[in-house]
């Protein structure tokens, strides 16, 4: 159903692909997890209804912002959202959509993670709304049934291999302790390794800790920054930080794969890209739907 086509503003603004990947690569070079959170904004966006950039709306007159679901914990960086849009501005007025920065901004960060390059279409429209209500049923918790989350991931068309690649995008990036402490006190979840629990405690130390207190855990601790498939090589070892990334090995549907990928990067690659692919092309806005937003955190007001 999609009408995206690749490059679609070759005649609006040719340089529009190539704008988004200089402002990447200046913002990675700065802060290097601007990059990470490019990845999880896909994800969110797109799961989300469509990938209409409904996440980058902000709380103000009558919108609630998307940002505010506990969904969205941890989430950073939507700030630098805006110094790509502006360069884009400069350039080429009202032409580029902030749905199209979400896409193409977690395709080149996942290249200087590391990860594969991906071929993606263009032409996505923004949403005229938020749609905070709808988060939480489409947003996987974090210690949600594998089922329900293969069964979330299917309904927009991911199936079980696409959705055990895309959680690798857990080989970058944090996770606080608020997400941890429950695996970790009164008792340590038994399917976490020992010794990495004992890390995990010396990182948590507390079992009821602040949510505003920036404790956290990286999510990979030998390739932190690089996208590969040590994520599944470490959930092999008993290293999932999330209970969703541990179950992947404990479901016959899903531990496969997790095999598959953790002994073949290349593999896992590939279906990563495929997967990414998919969910950046999650039921977009397209022709007269939606509009082009001037700046990415309102609507526009006429
Ligand atoms: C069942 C599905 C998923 C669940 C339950 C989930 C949950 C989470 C949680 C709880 C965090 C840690 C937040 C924090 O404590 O700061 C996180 C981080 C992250 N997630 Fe997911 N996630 C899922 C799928 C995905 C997918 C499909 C992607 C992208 C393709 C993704 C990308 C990321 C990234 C990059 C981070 C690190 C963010 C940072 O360091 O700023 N996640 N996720
Ligand atoms: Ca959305
Ligand atoms: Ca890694």
């Amino acid at each position: 159903k999609s009408d995206l086509q690749l490059n679609y503003y070759a005649r609006s603004c040719p340089n529009a692909e190539e704008i988004i990947k200089q402002q990447v690569i200046k913002l990675y070079n700065k802060h290097g997890n601007t990059a990470v959170s490019w990845v999880r904004n896909l994800f969110h966006d797109c799961i989300v209804k469509s990938c209409d950039a409904s996440l980058l709306l902000e709380t103000v007159n009558g919108i609630e912002s998307e940002q505010k679901s506990d969904r969205s914990f941890g989430m950073r960086n939507f700030k630098y959202v805006k110094t790509i849009k502006e360069a884009l501005e400069a350039e080429c007025p009202m032409t580029v959509s902030c749905a199209d920065i979400v896409s193409l901004s977690a395709r080149d960060g996942i290249v200087l993670l590391g990860g594969p390059r991906i071929e993606m279409k263009t032409g996505r429209k923004d949403s005229k709304g938020s749609y905070l209500w709808e988060v939480e049923n489409s947003i996987p918790n974090h210690n949600d049934s594998i089922k329900s989350v293969l069964s979330r991931f299917q309904s927009i068309g991911i199936d079980a291999q696409g959705t055990v690649a895309l959680l690798g995008a857990h080989s970058v990036g944090r996770v606080h302790c608020v997400n941890l402490v429950h695996r970790l006190y009164p008792t340590v979840d038994p399917t976490l390794d020992p010794d990495y629990a004992k890390y995990l405690k010396m990182r948590c130390p507390s079992p009821d800790p602040n949510p505003e207190a920036v404790l956290y855990s990286r999510n990979d601790r030998e390739t932190p920054m690089i996208i590969d498939n040590m994520y599944y090589k470490n959930l092999l070892k008993h290293k999932g930080l999330l209970m969703i990334d541990q179950q992947l090995t404990s479901d016959p549907t899903t531990s496969t794969f997790v095999e598959k990928m953790a002994a073949d990067n290349g593999y896992f690659h590939d279906q990563f890209a495929r997967a990414v692919m998919l969910l950046s092309e999650n039921n977009p806005l397209t022709g007269d739907e939606g509009e082009i937003r001037k700046d990415c955190r309102y609507v526009n007001t006429h």
